[in-house]
């Protein structure tokens, strides 16, 4: 299964923020959503799902030897249940558990009446498992680290098993060593469940460390900004810094990171120790 994006039109009230899109996200592979601050990384991510009306174009998911389906045509409840979003919005739901969340996933497999099957128990439990929050399932959401509670957000997208999982910005609230362990997880859910994983995170170090694809925003190239997709590997070359650099900040593709163009660590030798 394989997301392709054919001239998709992608902005606000008929007014485009970007040229049309024409990208594809492989399937086993996760694919990072990459751009400055206000460069078009939710809006794009939000038109992919259907969460906002699309300018023109189409979104399709493709299996080899089958027609592909699309996307945005398709019926809420069939949406629902081959595409999970996650977004960056907070979760009001302080009280339910892990495995309460979870099993809310399952909402667009269910029959009339509601109630979980064997097969939603197994699913709950895989997705669990996969974003390794088994001992998750019994504590309540008040009770978790945002790092936790994200895992479980992102087991609740897994429990819906779609055919694509979209992301926006789900390390936000994580410490650098989580923000790495959480894509290296998604890329080991995109290999393993043989699916598309589109995220879009502000942390393009972690992002080149751990992602395969990237689709990068340029916001100065062109009028509207220009969308350059390949590996991360290949975006870090040069088309990250055309992108991100400013006059004070630049990237380094050597060693993965922003610089300061001077920096004031420049000549310190060590941390002093004190006491
Ligand atoms: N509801 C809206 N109506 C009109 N324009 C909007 C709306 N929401 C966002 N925009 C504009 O669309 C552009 C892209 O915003 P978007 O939030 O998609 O960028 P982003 O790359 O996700 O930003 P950030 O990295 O800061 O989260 C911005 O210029 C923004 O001002």
């Amino acid at each position: 299964m394989s997301l392709s994006l054919d001239a998709l039109g992608v902005g606000y009230q008929r007014s485009p923020i970007l040229p049309p899109v024409t990208a594809t996200a492989a399937a086993g592979r996760l694919t990072v959503l990459l751009g400055p601050n206000g460069s078009g990384k939710s809006t794009l991510l939000r038109t992919v799902a259907g969460l906002q009306p699309a300018l023109g174009g189409a979104v399709r998911l493709s299996t080899a030897g089958a027609e592909p389906v699309d996307v945005l045509g398709m019926g809420v409840r069939d949406r629902a249940r081959r595409v999970a979003v996650v977004l960056t919005d907070r979760f009001d739901g302080a009280l339910l558990t892990g495995g309460d969340l979870v099993a809310l996933g399952r909402h667009p497999h269910l029959r009339v009446g509601g109630r979980l099957r064997d097969a939603d128990r197994t699913a709950i439990r895989s997705a669990l498992s996969a974003m390794h929050a088994d001992e998750l399932a019994d504590r309540k959401l008040v009770e978790m680290s945002d790092g936790q509670r994200q895992r479980v957000l992102v087991a609740r997208a897994l429990a819906q098993e779609p055919a694509l999982l979209l992301l926006d910005e789900p390390s936000a609230f994580l410490d650098a060593p989580s923000r790495i362990d959480l894509l290296a997880v998604l890329a080991d859910v995109a290999a393993e469940r043989q699916i598309p994983v589109l995220v879009s995170t502000h942390d393009v170090e972690a992002a080149i460390r751990t992602g395969q694809d990237g689709w990068l925003i340029d916001p100065a190239a062109g009028e509207l900004g220009e969308l350059v997709t390949g590996t991360v590997a290949e975006l870090s070359r040069a088309a990250i810094g055309r992108a991100f650099d400013t006059d004070r900040v630049r990237f380094d593709p050597g060693d993965v990171s922003f610089r300061l163009r001077s920096s004031p660590l420049d000549g310190r030798s060590s941390p002093e120790r004190h006491g």
